[in-house]
């Protein structure tokens, strides 16, 4: 079988490092795009003296031409400006707006067949959009964001009961703003309910305070790295969630996996990208897992809907 090809659109922070990864695990071939000249072929040429080292046999090229996206499996999108403190993701709305439809148009002229995994923020809106312009088919058009959220989600509870990140599955819903819902209930450590093992630490009271803290520190997760770097946004930890994704699709993995994915009816949301369960295999976004919420659940569920709707009713 030929190798696989995957291209990577923006060649900055997350684009670098999604080079990076690509490679490492010899994902297949990648082209990283950029509308800076030289960025994208500096950043390629370095990954790739690292392959005598690293031992890793795959072509990394750097290009500012969508001719050479030709026959990607894969596209994934992280052109666009990131936030600076204190801004919003949804300030980003207008300028992203313009490279993203810029972007979608090379996808579709050069890439028809890919699957494509959207970062850019805000990303709700820039799924949509994207697969707007491209009009492909909406099991191939999906956003990256859940993974992450989930992630960070995980990675608390995990530092706060001194157990292993490996043993702690969380899952998010919903748009990637402050509005995300963390799903308390469904999250567990080696299937204890996550809230069980708090109690038995601090007492119901307490678990209960120590729980919302670190909801509230998940839905501002990307702001807090923001404040810290002041010049850019979380790179690392975005790109490891979106190679997630694109491998589970290039190895038809079928893993489950939060995602940006077009519903139609499901979770009670009709014609809209939101975050929720998805299986994703060859096919793409292939099914939407569903499961049942609580009335509080379901609030804060059509409380991130909402905001998702009205920053996608102010695209052009
Ligand atoms: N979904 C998520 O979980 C998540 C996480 C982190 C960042 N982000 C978003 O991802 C985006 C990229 O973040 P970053 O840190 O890599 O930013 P960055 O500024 O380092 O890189 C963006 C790149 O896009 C390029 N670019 C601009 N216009 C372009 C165009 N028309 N075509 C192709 N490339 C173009 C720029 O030259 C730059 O190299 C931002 O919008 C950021 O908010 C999303
Ligand atoms: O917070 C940001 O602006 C970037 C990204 O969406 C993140 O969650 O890290």
């Amino acid at each position: 079988m030929a190798r696989r090809k995957i291209a990577l659109i923006g060649g900055g922070q997350i684009g670098g490092v999604l080079a990076q990864l690509c490679a490492l695990r010899e994902l297949g071939d990648v082209v990283l795009f950029d509308i800076v000249e030289g960025l994208p072929q500096g950043k390629t040429l370095d990954i790739a003296e690292a392959a005598p080292v690293d031992g890793f046999d795959v072509q990394v090229k750097g290009t500012n031409s969508y001719a050479d996206i030709a026959g990607a499996d894969v596209v994934i999108v992280t052109a666009g400006l990131p936030r600076k403190p204190g801004m919003s993701r949804d300030d980003l709305i207008s300028v992203n707006s313009k490279i993203m439809t810029s972007v979608a148009e090379g996808i579709k002229q050069h890439a028809p067949n890919a699957f494509v995994i959207v970062i850019s923020n805000p990303l709700d809106a820039m799924v949509t959009l994207c697969q707007r312009i491209t009009g492909f088919p909406h099991n191939r058009v999906v956003g990256q964001a859940g993974v992450l959220d989930s992630a960070r989600f995980a990675a608390f509870i995990a530092w706060e009961l001194g157990v292993s990140v490996k043993d702690v599955s969380a899952v998010t819903l919903g748009g990637h703003g402050d509005d995300m819902v963390p799903l308390v209930r469904y999250t567990s450590v080696c299937g204890i309910p996550v809230m069980e093992l708090l109690e038995q630490k601090y007492g119901a009271a307490k678990a209960a305070e120590v729980m919302a803290a670190m909801v509230k520190r998940t839905r501002g997760a990307g702001g807090e790295v923001v404040a810290l770097l002041k010049t850019g946004s979380a790179f690392y930890s975005p790109a490891s969630s979106a190679i997630a994704m694109a491998e589970s699709f290039l190895k038809d993995s079928k893993r489950v996996l939060p995602t940006c994915a077009f519903l139609k009816g499901e979770f009670g949301v009709d014609g809209l990208y939101v975050g929720v369960p998805v299986v994703i295999g060859a096919g793409g976004a292939e099914r939407v897992l569903q499961l049942k919420l609580n009335a509080e659940e379901q609030a804060m569920m059509d409380k991130s809907v909402k905001a998702v709707k009205d920053l996608v009713a102010t695209l052009k």
